[in-house]
């Protein structure tokens, strides 16, 4: 079975079922999915593994409760996610594919699923030996198929495919909408990019993606959304090496125009690599920007990504320092703008990144409010009497977004709370006419003049 792509070139369907096999085994050692991607150096290749493995997390839960009742245990890992993939695989075989919700989803028969998941088994030492059990316990699922869903559909692990405490934090927080959340994670998002009015007009990348057969169209001030599955390796698409583009989640662009830089202004991005908000920044105004990160190997990245933006200037300047520890770092000028794009849960960009409802333990949130508040109680210091600091996060727990702003207005008599979005939940959709978004927290504090 060839997986086709349209670009006209395929892929064995148990080649691909073999890769993505050791991409879940990587989310099940606790390890990034994207990590793993990136590696992968063809885009036909990467773009079929990436297809089967966002699959597979979105329906890993489901997978996990039916499979341990066929199972009991499994004899090594790497089969464990072999088992797993195949049955999120049956899980909708058979259906057509043209139901609406089932766009995005891999659809096979049930013998072509069963057939290339055991030929996987033909060319890896680790399975070979386990060729009939897998073949086997896939045909029991067949048989008893019915029966194995009523029995795992109280399982609310496996109805939602998210860990239990994930879904007992987001069903507190949010009582009317939480199931709405959970599931509109498991709709691919939209590909948005952000075009570089410092380059070029948004008007007239429109008209050469038009050109180009990419169908698109605009939203927010510089925004496209790129309509078709764009297979082939993004900086292959016009005008990304002339720099006049970046791609950047609709959600994502909002800060630039929530921080409202203005020219002259001084501004410190403290958590800044890669620079998807810092470009954006350089695009609305002539400012100088201090931008830090903790993290040299993304802040090369973020050099590079302004070079090809044509926004490294003498105006900026990028810093290898941990936010938190001033003393290293900071000269003791205040800034008139702060932006704390602060690491956290990213529990607001889980269609983007589907392992990471996985990889997150409930104990991970603690420990990133705690990192929270150490970087935002520190850069506060930094920020001039009537300067701004944005706090922004790509989350959608409680404690790390309003929970957070709410005890940073506690701690700081001096920080009013201006006038910003907070907590965008993320929207997802199968309309074209809707721009589908990812969860993030936005809160914007002013420091008051002593004299306030
Ligand atoms: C959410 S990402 C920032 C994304 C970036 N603002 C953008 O728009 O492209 C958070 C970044 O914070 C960095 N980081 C985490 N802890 C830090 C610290 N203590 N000091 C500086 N950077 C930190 C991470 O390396 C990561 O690159």
């Amino acid at each position: 079975m060839k997986i086709i792509n349209c670009n006209e070139l395929s892929v064995q369907l148990s080649d691909t079922m073999m890769v993505t096999s050791h991409a879940i085994l990587e989310v099940l050692q606790g390890r990034s999915l994207t990590c793993f991607l990136d590696k992968i150096d063809t885009p036909v290749k990467r773009s079929s593994v990436q297809s089967l493995s966002f699959h597979a997390m979105r329906y890993l839960g489901w997978a996990s409760a039916v499979g341990k009742c066929l199972i009991k245990k499994y004899p090594n890992k790497l089969f464990e996610s072999l088992w797993l993939l195949s049955l999120t695989l049956l899980k909708f075989s058979n259906l057509e594919k043209n139901e609406k919700n089932l766009k995005f989803v891999p659809i096979y028969k049930d013998f072509v699923i069963v057939n290339e998941a055991v030929n996987v088994t033909n060319n890896m030492t680790l399975l070979k030996p386990y060729k009939s059990l897998l073949n086997a316990g896939l045909r029991n699922f067949l048989r008893k198929r019915c029966f194995l869903e009523n029995m795992v559909e109280d399982n609310l692990e496996a109805c939602w495919n998210y860990q239990r405490w994930w879904i007992d934090n987001l069903r507190s927080a949010y009582y009317d909408s939480w199931e709405m959340m959970l599931s509109l994670a498991n709709i691919p998002s939209q590909l948005a990019i952000r075009v570089n009015t410092r380059q070029i007009d948004r008007d007239s990348v429109v008209s050469i993606f038009l050109e180009n057969d990419i169908d698109c169209r605009r939203f927010g001030d510089s925004g496209i959304i790129l309509q078709k599955k764009i297979i082939s390796k993004l900086d292959n698409l016009v005008g990304f090496s002339e720099g006049w583009w970046c791609v950047q989640d609709a959600g994502a662009q909002l800060a630039g125009s929530i921080l409202g830089v203005e020219d002259g202004m001084s501004v410190l991005d403290a958590c800044a690599a890669p620079g998807g908000k810092a470009s954006h920044l350089l695009e609305l105004a002539n400012i100088n920007l201090l931008a830090l990160d903790c993290d040299e190997v993304r802040l090369n990245r973020m050099k590079q990504n302004l070079e090809r933006l044509r926004l490294y200037s003498d105006n900026v300047k990028l810093m290898h320092a941990d936010a938190m520890d001033l003393e290293k770092w900071w000269d003791g000028k205040l800034f008139d703008a702060v932006l704390a794009d602060v690491p956290c849960s990213a529990s607001g960009i889980v269609r983007k990144h589907p392992d990471i409802r996985w990889l997150r333990k409930e104990s991970d949130i603690k420990k990133f409010v705690l990192r929270q508040i150490k970087i935002i109680d520190a850069l506060w210091n930094t920020v001039a009497p009537g300067g701004k600091m944005l706090y922004v996060t790509c989350s959608i727990f409680y404690e790390e977004c309003i929970g957070q702003a709410l005890s940073f207005l506690d701690r700081h008599s001096d920080a009013i709370f201006l006038d910003s979005p907070a907590q965008i939940l993320p929207v997802s959709c199968n309309n074209d006419n809707i721009v589908s978004h990812d969860g993030f927290f936005y809160a914007l504090f002013k420091k008051k003049f002593s004299f306030n």
